[in-house]
């Protein structure tokens, strides 16, 4: 293998989730798809009433790494946290479902490859539990 054959072997096969997806712009691109759905979905948007504009975009931001399986800095502390507010308002699994419903479609209206969008799944169904306080 010439050098940059293997060079390209070891990125191919070591990129990230975040990586293939396309990085920062695709999480930009992600965003405004997401943020929408979420905002005009009734079971969910009670939720977000109230949350500034600017922290809410902020926010967005950092699921969407987080789910892409990209740089981040939370924990699941910081996940119960951020939520524990919400879970007294009455967040629970129906609700983390339908934000769920809102990440794959995104995806898919990206044309992000099931395989990928299975990954981030999996990647925001494991933080259910600290999201949701239990
Ligand atoms: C897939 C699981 C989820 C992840 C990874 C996630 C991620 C995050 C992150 C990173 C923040 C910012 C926390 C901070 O302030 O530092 C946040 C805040 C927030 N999340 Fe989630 N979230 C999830 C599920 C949900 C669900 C199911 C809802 C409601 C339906 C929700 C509603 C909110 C709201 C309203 C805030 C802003 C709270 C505030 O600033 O007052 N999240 N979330």
């Amino acid at each position: 293998m010439t050098e940059k054959k293997l060079a390209d072997w070891w990125n191919e096969s070591h990129a990230s989730l975040y990586e293939k997806l396309g990085g920062e712009a695709a999480v930009n691109a992600a965003v405004d798809i997401f943020y929408r759905k979420v905002l005009a979905d009734p079971r969910i948007n009670r939720f977000f009433e109230g949350v500034d504009m600017e922290k809410q975009a902020a926010k967005q931001k950092a699921f969407l790494t987080m789910a892409f399986g990209g740089p981040h800095n939370y924990t699941g502390m910081d996940m119960r946290r951020g939520h524990a507010h919400l879970v007294k308002q009455g967040l629970n699994d129906s609700h983390f479902d339908a934000v769920m419903e809102h990440l794959g479609a995104t995806m898919k209206e990206l044309n992000v490859p099931d395989e990928l969008i299975a990954q981030a799944a999996a990647i925001a169904e494991s933080t259910r539990n600290d999201v949701l306080g239990r």
